[in-house]
């Protein structure tokens, strides 16, 4: 990485991907409906743009999807909007990964396009539920993603990924994601980030996962959400 690029300050652009709602979140898919689903994706989601459009060294935010009321609720509050195409099922395109293979493509391609419109800035992949992110969290894992070229955040599982950043205009984003994703961005050279950052990696799958967010404290707008639940489905969206 060179001097030049190290020394300018530092501006990040954050994608952020969201499938189609009515196929997100199918492992709540147990504890929730259809439509209290799409009511949470889109709540987390909410949450965690607004976090991270605070920072004060991210310059963009882009949210990468297929879906309409995604992309409508991204613009409302200040987003960019990259469409990609609706993807395919994994039994369409057995060679390529299928759903895996569409995420990735389509973040790659939203990488691309943001360096190609905002020369030398630090690109990052963030998950696109984190209801329990914090501001300062974020800004320090931005900053000691700046130290290296590309780095992973792994999640609180230890399997998956976080976040994945490219501090180097250089060095492609190259994204992994999907199931087991911390091993292949390690593997493919990101530099594991350390930090104590429970709000960042806490990423909401499960029903596990909403007890541990919750357990962390959630945004306003995933906790309206889960408020709301409540008269639905009290034992699990008890209060914390
Ligand atoms: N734009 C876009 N986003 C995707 C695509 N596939 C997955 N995502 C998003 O990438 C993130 C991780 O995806 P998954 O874990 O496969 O899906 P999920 O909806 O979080 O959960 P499950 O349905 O339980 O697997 C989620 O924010 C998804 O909405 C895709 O093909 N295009
Ligand atoms: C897609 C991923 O996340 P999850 O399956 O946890 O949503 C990932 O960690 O690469």
């Amino acid at each position: 990485m060179s001097t030049a690029t190290r020394s300018v300050a530092p501006r990040a652009h954050v994608l952020v991907a969201v499938k189609e709602l009515h196929a997100a979140k199918t492992r709540l898919s147990g504890v929730f409906d259809t439509a209290d689903r799409t009511g949470l994706v889109l709540s987390m989601l909410r949450d965690t743009l607004a976090v991270v459009s605070d920072v004060a060294t991210v310059v963009g935010v882009t949210v990468v999807t297929p879906d309409p009321a995604v992309a409508r609720l991204a613009r409302s509050v200040g987003a960019h909007v990259y469409a990609d195409p609706a993807p395919v099922s994994a039994e369409d395109r057995p060679d390529e990964g299928g759903t895996e293979h569409s995420l990735n493509a389509a973040l790659s391609a939203a990488a691309e396009h943001v360096r190609r419109n905002e020369r030398g800035v630090d690109v990052v992949a963030l998950q696109a539920d984190l209801p329990s992110l914090r501001g300062g969290e974020f800004g320090e894992a931005l900053a000691a993603a700046r130290t290296g070229g590309r780095s992973v955040v792994v999640d609180h599982h230890g399997t998956g990924t976080a976040a994945l950043f490219s501090c180097d205009p250089e060095i492609p984003l190259d994204p992994r994601f999907g199931p087991g994703s911390a091993k292949r961005h390690l593997e493919s050279g990101a530099r594991p980030l350390d930090g104590h950052w429970p709000g960042l990696r806490t990423d909401v799958d499960t029903a596990d996962d909403l007890d541990a967010a919750q357990a962390l404290g959630v945004g306003p707008a995933t906790r309206a959400a889960l408020d709301a639940l409540e008269h639905t489905a009290p034992s699990r969206c008890g209060n914390e």
